[in-house]
């Protein structure tokens, strides 16, 4: 177990916090705070979680609630003022700012980037290296790419490229900012199962997303943003409630069960309110959400 740099932390409690950690854990915070200077207001304080191997964590919330900062901490972009945060893994950040800033890289260099913690200064990626970019990109579904200009990718294309080079890093420990964000639902399905299969494989996933069916259908465990200093962590299930949800963006959300061709699961259904169209066939209000028929009961 790794402890990350905390400002003002105690190194006794973070050998014990560390010693604490199972063999199945991955990353453990613990009373964690952040604000980014003396006179700006905590973003975060008192948050916790642990991560186990094979699991995936969503982290939800309203926005500039510190979301991607809490990331960057966790991945050791920015020091915590306060808390802890051991890890056993090398942890593989894929940003949420994919812009490809004048790059003339290709799909495959830009992949084979991801290898640069195994390389020393000026090494040339060996053969390995390549293999692992390779490995990546066929996983992650971009291999077809491999020879096109990255900068010439749709900004979906490049979220899933620079998921690949987190995966050809060898990260056992994956942070995304908002995987899907920036894809169709085809997409989001495929991001969804690559990290579904990640987690599968023994890693482990923490990602932030504003589509909370997102977290529902991969995720074992939340995070829920709710206020500066109540941060909620728990089963999924328990978690995303139609009332927790509904508290945290500020507008009625329910979460019907319904019916789809893989079973039954549970959805977040956000009530947008008055700029709901008149002809609507079922408009809000008129019958609650939780009588849509399950799939086997419709004609
Ligand atoms: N480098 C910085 N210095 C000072 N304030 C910052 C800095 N980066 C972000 N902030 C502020 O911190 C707050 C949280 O930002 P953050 O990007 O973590 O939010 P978020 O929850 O990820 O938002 P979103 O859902 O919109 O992506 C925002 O008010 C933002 O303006």
């Amino acid at each position: 177990m790794t402890t990350l740099p905390v400002l003002d932390s105690g190194s006794d409690e973070a050998s014990s916090q560390a010693a604490a950690a199972s063999e199945a854990t991955l990353m453990q915070v613990s009373g964690l705070g952040f604000r980014y200077s003396r006179v700006r207001p905590w973003l975060f304080r008192n948050l916790g979680f642990t991560l186990e191997r094979g699991e995936i964590l969503s982290i939800l919330g309203p926005n500039a609630r510190g979301k991607t900062t809490l990331l960057k901490c966790l991945s050791g972009l920015l020091a915590p003022r306060e808390g802890q945060i051991t890890t056993a893994a090398a942890v593989g950040y894929v940003p949420q700012d994919h812009g490809a800033g004048g790059t003339s890289y290709t799909v495959a260099e830009m992949v084979l980037m991801g290898r640069s913690r195994h390389l020393r200064a000026y090494q040339s990626p060996r053969r390995e290296d390549h293999d692992a970019a390779d490995a990546a990109m066929e996983r992650v579904g971009v291999a077809g790419w491999a020879n096109r200009s990255y900068a010439e990718l749709s900004g979906g294309q490049r979220q899933l490229v620079l998921i690949a080079r987190a995966v050809a890093s060898g990260s056992e420990l994956l942070v995304l900012d908002e995987p899907a964000s920036a894809l169709d639902l085809h997409n989001q399905s495929r991001v969804l199962g690559v990290l579904a299969g990640l987690a599968s494989d023994g890693m482990g996933v923490i990602m932030t997303t504003h589509h909370p069916d997102h977290a529902l259908h991969v995720s074992r465990n939340a995070l829920l943003f709710v206020g500066s200093d109540d941060t909620r962590w728990g089963p999924t299930d328990d978690m995303l409630t139609s009332s927790a949800l509904s508290a945290v963006y500020g507008l009625p959300i329910c979460t019907p069960t319904v019916g789809t061709e893989s079973g039954n699961r549970v959805i977040a259904v956000p009530d947008f309110g008055p700029s709901c169209r008149k002809d609507c066939a079922l408009p809000f209000g008129s019958a609650p959400l939780t009588s849509i028929p399950l799939r086997k009961d419709l004609p």
